[in-house]
């Protein structure tokens, strides 16, 4: 199969793909627990609830902390005051800015399809002095659907100027949303093996994974190629 010859769009994941955001997610859900007398939750427990955006999360959080269903936008709302622009303990993966740089080089486009909302996605992304490099950036509140829905992928890679019925182009991502919504597109998935994915790595269907983002370009080329 002849992905994509010249370059390409390459979309993105943003949690546990691009950066390490557990640990302020994890401080404003427990600040939130706090304010609510609620015990808190350890780090490894909140990681495992990223991926599905911030309603799937504090589902997680009412049900591991048997908290009351109807405050969950009360959760949420203290939740995102708290998170606005929480990116002190938040880091980029170890070569994530030089091979995002180089694949921008190459003349791939570049963009986001991430399940957190759009507004502190752009706040991240501009800490971080990458939003420049994103063509589209399509956040979790941008369409109607949510990953796995193939749905904001396919707004991305529209946004990003791919042929929506046989995009050639790549998902970069690191969990079970990310490859059901690619193979739902479908488009290649390559998977960051050291994200927050809950599953071993043989369940999840992707054309290749890679554990550090040095490798990325040669795993496109070759992707690519193939
Ligand atoms: O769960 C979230 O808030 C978003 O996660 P994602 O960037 O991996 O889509
Ligand atoms: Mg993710």
């Amino acid at each position: 199969m002849n992905v994509c010859l010249s370059p390409c769009p390459i979309v993105f994941d943003l949690d546990g793909t691009l950066i390490d955001s557990a640990p302020d997610i994890h401080a404003c859900v427990n600040t939130v627990l706090g304010q609510h007398q609620a015990p808190l939750l350890t780090l490894d427990q909140v990681r495992s609830f990223i991926g599905g955006g911030v309603d799937v999360l504090w589902q997680k959080v009412i049900a591991a902390r048997e908290l009351p269903d109807d405050k969950k936008p009360d959760y949420i709302a203290a939740f995102m005051l708290c998170y606005q622009n929480a990116t002190n303990m938040t880091r980029l993966f170890p070569g994530v800015l030089e091979t995002l740089e180089l694949l921008a080089d190459r003349g791939h486009s570049l963009g986001i399809c991430t399940n957190k909302p759009h507004a502190v996605t752009q706040v991240i992304l501009e800490h971080f002095g990458i939003a420049r490099l994103f063509g589209c950036i399509i956040g979790g509140d941008s369409v109607a659907e949510r990953k796995p829905h193939p749905a904001p992928l396919r707004a991305a890679l529209a946004g990003l100027g791919a042929d929506p019925q046989r995009p050639k182009a790549f998902y970069v991502g690191d969990s079970e949303f990310d490859a059901t919504c690619a193979a739902a597109v479908p488009v290649p998935f390559l998977i960051y093996s050291k994200g927050y994915r809950q599953a071993p790595l043989s369940e999840l269907p992707h054309a290749a994974s890679f554990d550090h983002f040095a490798d990325l370009p040669a795993l496109v080329e070759l992707q690519a190629a193939m």
